[in-house]
C-alpha cells in the first residue's frame, strides 16, 4: 500500500503537484493517468524518494519515504518513464547490479533472470551493451531488473512504452497476478484504453491536482451518457 498525504510540489512558481492525498491499495491495479505535465512523473518520483515532497507524506507499506528511505525502498521496485539508463553496462551487467542491490541470492536470480529473459525474448542480447538496445530493449532490461527483485509494491511509470505486442501482453499479464496475490501495482500510461482494461482502480490529475480517485465502475457511473473511459476522461479533464 501507498499512502499519499498532502502532498506539494513547487519547481520555480509551477506547481507541479498541489496538495495530493490518496491511498494506493493492495490486491488492485491503480491506474494514474493526466494529461502532458498533470503530475504523474512527479508525483511518482516523490513517491520513490527520487524527489522531496515540500510537504506532506508519502509511506510505502507504513515505511516513510523521507524519514526512512532505506527501508521505504526496499518494498518497491520502479521502472522509470525513461529506460536511457547504466548504457554503458550490459543489460545482464545492468540486472546483476539491481539485484545485488536487493541483495537477492545467486542461484535465485539466475534462475529468475533466465525464465524473465525467456519470456520477453531478450536472452540472445543480455551480454550486450544497453547502449545498442533499442527502445524496447531497454525498457525489457529495466523490467527485468525490477521483476528479479521481486518487490511487493511496483510503480510502473509508462511501462508498455515501446514494448512488442507479446511483451507487453506479458507485463499486463504479470501485473495481474502480481496484484491477484496480495501485492500493490500501479502504474501510468496515456493509453486509455490499457487503463480501462486493466484497472480496478484509477486516479486522474490534472494542474497536480486529484480530479478522480475510485474504481473504474463508479467513475463511469458518475457519466452514463459517456461510452467509454476516453470520454470520461475528457469531460473530466476539460473542466479542470
Ligand atoms: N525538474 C523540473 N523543473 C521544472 N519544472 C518541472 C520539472 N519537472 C517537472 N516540471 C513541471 O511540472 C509539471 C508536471 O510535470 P510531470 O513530468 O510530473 O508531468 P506528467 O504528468 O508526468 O507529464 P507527461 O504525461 O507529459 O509525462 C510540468 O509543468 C513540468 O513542466
Amino acid at each position: 500500500m501507498i499512502e499519499i498525504n498532502h502532498v506539494s510540489k513547487t519547481f520555480g512558481t509551477k506547481k507541479a503537484v498541489d496538495d495530493i492525498t490518496v491511498t494506493i491499495p493492495t490486491g488492485c491495479i491503480t491506474g494514474f493517468i493526466g494529461p502532458n505535465g498533470a503530475g504523474k512523473t512527479t508525483s511518482i518520483h516523490m513517491m520513490t524518494g527520487v524527489l522531496q515532497p515540500d510537504t506532506g507524506s508519502i509511506k510505502l507499506n507504513g515505511k516513510d519515504i523521507t524519514k526512512d528511505p532505506i527501508e521505504a525502498k526496499r518494498e518497491f521496485g520502479l521502472v522509470p518513464d525513461s529506460p536511457d539508463l547504466f548504457l554503458r553496462l550490459s543489460g545482464l551487467e545492468y540486472i546483476n547490479f539491481m539485484a545485488d542491490l536487493y541483495h537477492i541470492d545467486t542461484a535465485t536470480r539466475n534462475a529468475r533472470i533466465k525464465a524473465l529473459a525467456e519470456q520477453f525474448e531478450i536472452q540472445d542480447a543480455l551480454n550486450d551493451r544497453m547502449s545498442s538496445y533499442s527502445h524496447g530493449m531497454r525498457q525489457k532490461a529495466i523490467l527485468i531488473a525490477t521483476l528479479v527483485t521481486d518487490p511487493n509494491i511496483w510503480i510502473l511509470d509508462e511501462p508498455m512504452t515501446g514494448l512488442d505486442p507479446a511483451s507487453s501482453y506479458l507485463l499486463k499479464e504479470k501485473m495481474k497476478e502480481h496484484a491477484r496475490q496480495g501485492n500493490t501495482v500501479i502504474f501510468s500510461t496515456h493509453v486509455l484504453e490499457v487503463a480501462e482494461k486493466l484497472c480496478d482502480k484509477i486516479i486522474i490529475i490534472d494542474h497536480g491536482k486529484i480530479r478522480y480517485d475510485g474504481t473504474l465502475e463508479a467513475l463511469k457511473a458518475q457519466y452514463p451518457e459517456k461510452e467509454s473511459l476516453e470520454d470520461v476522461f475528457l469531460e473530466v479533464t476539460r473542466h479542470a
